[in-house]
């Protein structure tokens, strides 16, 4: 195979985080005095990191604005707090995800995964689903100054893995997984079952979609 990198995202890509997430979100909303939302819409909140989805998760708004800095920090600390009390209980690893780590591991590749989850969350998560090892760099959501979109924890991930951007192939449900990789001059696969900000895998700008982590790594053997 033509990549010596694989770089995986890990909301609703590796991991179904969903419905702990969405318990989180609903304690802190009701700590905050406020009416539970649907889990469905607080998936489309998921994908720009946890300051994002407390922040879009108290106005009930994709376009959140900032809310009064007294009422963030509550939400943040409200929504750590619950976080860290059910992270990985209702999780699952998503099918797939372990026959082609075990692919591209047999392939020799070097392997990280960009989140724009905090490490507090990230680390945790992948001990208790026993895919740490797979991983030689780990690059949350607060690792570097940006998140994804912007391409500097892929280039990051890279710079840990020494391998050049061109050798790279980044595997993500999300445009913002799509951007980040493309503005890095990496190659990047989406898979369809993931969260994508509410929007269809369709619309992003990526080389390929694949239906899972074991389908990606019959695509990048076949470059
Ligand atoms: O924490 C998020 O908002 C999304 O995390 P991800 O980058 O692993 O999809
Ligand atoms: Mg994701």
């Amino acid at each position: 195979m033509r990549f010596d990198a694989i770089l995986f995202d890990l909301d609703g890509t590796l991991l179904d985080t969903i419905p702990d997430l969405a318990n989180a979100a609903n304690a802190m909303r009701e700590e905050l005095g406020l009416a539970p939302l649907p889990q469905a819409t607080l998936a489309t909140y998921v994908g720009k990191g946890t300051p994002n989805l407390v922040q879009r998760t108290l106005a009930n708004n994709p376009a959140a604005t900032v809310p009064d800095p007294a009422q963030m920090a509550r939400g943040l600390e409200s929504f750590g707090r619950h976080y860290h009390a059910v992270n990985g209980d209702a999780a699952t690893l998503y099918p797939g995800v372990l026959d082609g780590l075990a692919a591209f591991a047999r392939a020799g590749v070097k392997m990280a995964v960009v989140t724009n989850k905090p490490t507090e969350f990230t680390v945790p998560l992948l001990e208790r689903f026993d895919i740490a090892s797979y991983f030689s760099g780990v690059v949350c959501g607060d690792t570097c100054e940006e998140k994804k979109p912007d391409p500097m924890p892929m280039l990051h991930a890279c710079e840990l893995l020494d391998v050049p951007p061109s050798k790279a192939l980044a595997i993500g449900d999300s445009v913002n997984d799509a951007l980040a990789a493309k503005a890095a001059g990496i190659t990047v696969l989406a898979v369809p079952y993931g969260y994508n900000e509410g929007m269809d895998v369709r619309t992003l700008e990526v080389d390929d979609i694949v239906t899972s982590i074991a389908q990606a790594a019959q695509w990048a053997a076949r470059q």
